[in-house]
């Protein structure tokens, strides 16, 4: 029985792929094998000694301690694009709502009300304090062509925008996806100095937090509104406010809201809602338990952010999965184990990424704890596991 915790709460049509009669999943077991989360912070989580795999159901992974889990041989999983579609809607949403004051015409109804005025009448003469702009005909710059940027300037084009993506790492499938209308920038001084409008969708790491900061909003036009439904840290917050204050930025439409950038004018504070539909919280929860079950259950690796992508048939009735550091000569130790003790290999693969690969060894033959406990001891390797079929 596999024990899984949830440390936040995981859509059941996720829990479901998990059969009762294998996995035992709650918010409470102990020494689990896996874990489910979504935002939860896990920087201070303590690792059980039984702790395999993290499947985060969602796209972001900054909430988890990656090299940690890398080098306690730990796979870490995200469900990429899961979740694309509900922020492309919001990202639309985010759009509007910096432009045309819904929200503040919104409040000053109510308050209208509240004082007692007549609403009916008061609107028509009160309406023009919260006239914005059309998106049509501006131009919308889109700072990465992930699952979600791509979307977010593909649709943009259809509100008549002129939409600009910048990304240095666009993939391949990305590029396909991207509509011939999209222009690439090369550089986001491109972004920065041309657009209207601007929003994120890059990871936040220590390459892009603060990515948007004095420096790059002083290269920005007059009146810019800028949308960050990717993550708080990539806004240098004191910069912002001071933007604000300036009319520099004329709206700052944030996910990820905190008690300081609430103080500045023309913030509009979204509680985090870019994935939560059930659609994509159905979509992210199936993903990650799913890629979470196969790792379990097969040792298969699919859509994990510190380790290699690697599936493998079954064609033996012993399996070893071998993390290791993506060093020369540990293959040869691990077959060298194998050979020593008479195992003979079926079907073997290694992946490597970055400074890790795996090896997944299939075997004709049971293989013993001894076996498996001396590949243990080969420097560099920093997990073993070993599946029976
Ligand atoms: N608000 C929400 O609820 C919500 C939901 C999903 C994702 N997110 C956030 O949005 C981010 C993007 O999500 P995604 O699904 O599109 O991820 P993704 O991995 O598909 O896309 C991220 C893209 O950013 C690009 N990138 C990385 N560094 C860059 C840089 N310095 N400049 C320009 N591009 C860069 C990558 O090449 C990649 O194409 C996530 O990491 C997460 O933080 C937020
Ligand atoms: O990175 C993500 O996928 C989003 O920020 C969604 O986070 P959530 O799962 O906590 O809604």
């Amino acid at each position: 029985m596999f024990r899984i915790k949830t440390l936040n709460k995981i859509s059941p049509a996720g829990l479901s792929v998990l059969d009762q009669t294998r996995f035992s999943v709650s918010g409470d077991v102990e020494n689990e094998d896996g874990i489910l989360v979504r935002s939860a912070d896990m920087h201070e989580y303590p690792f059980p000694d039984a702790l395999r795999c993290i499947a985060r159901a969602g796209a972001g992974t900054n909430n988890i301690p990656i090299d940690r889990c890398s080098e306690a041989g730990v796979v870490v999983f995200n469900t990429p694009g899961a979740n694309a579609n509900a922020v492309k809607e919001l990202a639309v949403c985010a759009l509007l709502l910096s432009s045309r004051n819904v929200v503040g015409g919104s409040a000053w109804v109510r308050e209208q009300a509240g004082a007692g005025a007549d609403v009916e009448k008061v609107v028509e003469k009160g309406k023009s304090q919260f006239v914005g702009p059309e998106l049509s005909g501006k131009m919308l710059g889109v700072i990465g062509l992930g699952a979600i940027g791509v979307q977010v300037a593909n649709i943009a084009t259809k509100l008549g925008m002129t939409v600009f993506g910048y990304d240095p790492f666009l993939s391949v499938d990305a590029a396909l996806s991207l509509s011939r209308l999209v222009h690439r920038a090369m550089d986001l001084e491109t972004i920065y100095k041309n657009c209207d409008y601007i929003t994120i969708h890059v990871p936040q790491t220590s390459e892009t937090r603060g990515m948007i900061n004095e420096d790059s909003i002083h290269m920005m036009k007059g009146n810019v509104r800028i949308i960050n439904l990717a993550r708080g840290g990539l806004v240098n917050d004191d910069d912002m406010l001071a933007a604000l204050e300036c009319g520099k930025v004329a709206a700052y439409v944030t996910d990820f809201p905190n008690n300081k950038i609430l103080q500045g004018k023309n913030v509009i504070p979204i509680p985090h809602l870019g994935a939560s539909t059930p659609e994509s919280e159905e979509n992210c929860a199936v993903m990650a338990a799913q890629q979470m079950r196969d790792y379990l259950e097969n040792g298969n690796i699919k859509n994990s952010v510190n380790l290699p992508t690697l599936v493998q048939e079954w064609s033996g009735i012993s399996r070893l999965c071998v993390i290791h550091r993506n060093t020369p000569g540990i293959i040869a130790q691990i077959t060298g184990v194998l050979s020593k003790d008479g195992v003979n290999v079926e079907n073997m693969t290694n992946k490597s990424k970055k400074d890790y690969a795996y090896t997944v060894v299939d075997v004709g033959s049971r293989v013993s704890d001894s076996v498996a406990n001396e590949i243990r001891a080969i420097d560099g390797v920093l997990r073993v596991r070993l599946l029976n079929h």
